[in-house]
């Protein structure tokens, strides 16, 4: 647990080796009566979440090493580990992780003498510090990491000659390379591609992990394809469709086992972590029901880093707020590497459904808006323009029935390094799949303490398109995605979520029975000995 913070409670518990904490969960049951009457009945359940408190030497494998993203976030902790800064034209630079929420986020803890209190998102719970994450993984081009990051003109030259001497020895591990499941303007990259079988594939990626896990010396190791975007494998019943079919059909090499199904089939057989950055369906149902059976964590799809998440944002505005939107046209246009390989038909398709079912909760929440449930016209297109490089120029339009007959129109330009978009949302991948790890809990029901289910649903706020175990609901509005994150973190120590009411301040006056009330004077009373002075103090800061 972070030094400065500390939960009193009856039912928190510090060992030296767990955080153990007593929750309440408290949520509503509803159905219809009879008559058609809804009916809410509010219910509540005990669980217990032990957390263990040692933070382990993280390796983290990258899928697609020598891509843009896999160099931009080995080059980002490792210039945040060296403490790099450096000049350009717009004054000098300092390494960071600024778009991480593990990283650069805060949370609401409460209120106090102090007022409203917020704590770094990271001091929670133990976590990983970025800067002590061993990198390995594999590419299909043999670049080293120095040369393949210059290739990605992602980041500044100045940062990138401080970086080269740290780079240039990391050299991307040979790798599965299928032509048909990307595009094939990328068979020009391809000079470091392992040759065999499915299953002999299968056995040199999991040899692979053992290797580095022996020689890094890491304690623990998480896998996370950051590689080309492929094209959706088929889902054939004997092929993928249960475990053992999917076992069987790498064994005898069945052609519709892609390479990204194979690096997770590879990693779940070795008790790692798999995390899917890209939109294919990586997660055939085989593939899902592997993991679930050794009780390995698998997440993903689809990093949500810019236009999408955005939308994610925009849509649940405009629907909660009783506003209809009819159409959203999403284009952007970009020159890298990825757009490259999203120019194919193919390649795009699996793109274009990551990136269009982001508004589907939104729409079927609101029958009011949606009576029969047809969502608004929705658009994605994504251009390849090599000129732009990283730099990827989004363009939405956001078309809405307002009040009356009217209508409003909201248009966006949005232009980023797609890059620096995507490299922290890896780290919070990371550093939050590795903290699930630690979680155990049980409620009143359970004999013993379980892990969560192997498909990291909490992960949701990171990914396009968020993978849940089966007949589970899909959430995309980014509010209740992070709000998932946060009040998970908060029930491991104890802490209710944050209802926002702020009753307190809502009475007819602010005194010291309001105060009481919902700040627990006791305790800071004791602290300033006296209760006027905390009523006093707190009233200050209202003002
Ligand atoms: N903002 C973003 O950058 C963003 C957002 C969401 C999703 N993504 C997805 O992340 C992935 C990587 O994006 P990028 O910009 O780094 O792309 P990139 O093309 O620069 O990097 C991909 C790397 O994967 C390598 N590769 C391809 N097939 C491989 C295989 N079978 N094994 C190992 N390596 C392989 C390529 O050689 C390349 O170096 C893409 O699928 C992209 O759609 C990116
Ligand atoms: O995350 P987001 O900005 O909605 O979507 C992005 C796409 O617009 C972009 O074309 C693609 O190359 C990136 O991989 C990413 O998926």
């Amino acid at each position: 647990m972070a030094p400065h913070l500390r939960v009193e409670s009856p039912g928190v518990r510090y060992t030296p080796e767990y955080l153990e904490a007593d929750y309440q969960y408290h949520n509503t049951s509803v159905w219809r009566d009879s008559k058609g009457t809804l009916v809410a009945t509010p219910t509540s359940t005990t669980y217990t979440f032990r957390t263990q408190c040692k933070v382990p030497k993280l390796g983290l494998m990258l899928v697609g090493l020598g891509g843009n993203n896999g160099t931009t976030v080995t080059a980002a902790i490792l210039a945040n580990k060296h403490k790099l800064s450096w000049n350009t034209k717009e004054g000098v630079k300092t390494a960071n992780y600024l778009g991480s929420i593990t990283q650069a986020s805060t949370v609401f803890l409460g209120n106090g003498p102090e007022g409203e209190v917020y704590v770094p998102l990271k001091d929670l719970l133990p976590m990983v510090d970025p800067d002590d994450i061993i990198i390995d993984g594999w590419d299909i081009s043999s670049l080293n990491l120095a040369d393949a990051m210059e290739r990605g003109r992602v980041l500044d030259y100045n940062l990138q000659v401080q970086l080269k001497p740290h780079m240039k020895n990391i050299k991307p591990r040979p790798s599965i390379y299928i032509p048909e499941f990307i595009a094939a303007n990328q068979a020009d990259r391809a000079d470091n591609v392992l040759k065999g079988t499915k299953q002999e594939l299968v056995d040199i990626i999991r040899k692979d992990i053992r290797e580095f896990k022996e020689t890094s010396g890491v304690d623990k190791v998480i896998v996370l394809w950051t590689a080309n975007t492929e094209r959706y494998s088929e889902v054939i019943p004997h092929i993928n469709g249960t475990m053992d079919n999917l076992l069987n059909s790498i064994k005898k090499d069945e052609r519709e086992i892609s390479p990204s199904t194979l690096f997770a089939v590879a990693s779940i057989l070795e008790g790692v972590t798999y995390i899917n950055g890209s939109p294919q369906n990586t997660f055939v149902p085989g593939c899902t029901e592997l993991a679930d059976k050794k009780g390995v964590f698998i997440a993903g799809d689809d990093f949500k880093s810019g236009q999408t998440k955005l939308k994610s944002v925009l849509a649940d505005f405009l629907v909660s707020a009783g506003i209809k939107p009819k159409s959203i046209v999403s284009y952007n246009h970009l020159g890298n590497n990825d757009g490259k390989n999203l120019s194919a038909p193919q390649t795009f398709r699996s793109k274009e459904i990551s990136k269009s079912g982001v508004v589907e909760d939104m729409v079927e929440s609101n029958t009011i808006l949606y009576p029969d449930g047809v969502g608004p016209d929705h658009t994605v297109v994504i251009k390849y323009v090599p000129h732009v490089g990283d730099s990827k120029r989004a363009m939405d339009e956001y078309c809405s029935e307002i009040m009356m007959g009217g209508s409003n129109t909201i248009a966006i330009h949005n232009t980023c390094e797609d890059s620096l978009l995507a490299s922290p949302l890896i780290i919070d991948l990371v550093v939050l799949a590795e903290l699930c790890e630690r979680i155990q809990y049980k409620t009143e029901h359970d004999q013993g303490f379980q892990r969560f289910n192997s498909v990291l649903s909490i992960l949701s706020y990171l990914c396009k398109a968020p993978l849940v175990p089966h007949h589970t609901p899909v959430i995309n509005s980014l509010f209740r995605q992070r709000s998932c994150i946060e009040n998970i973190l908060r029930a491991c120590i104890g802490l209710q979520p944050n209802n926002h009411m702020l009753l307190q301040y809502k009475h007819k006056e602010i005194n010291q029975k309001t105060y009481k009330i919902a700040n627990g004077t006791k305790k800071a009373a004791d602290t300033l000995n006296d209760v006027d002075d905390v009523i006093n103090t707190h009233t200050e800061t209202l003002r």
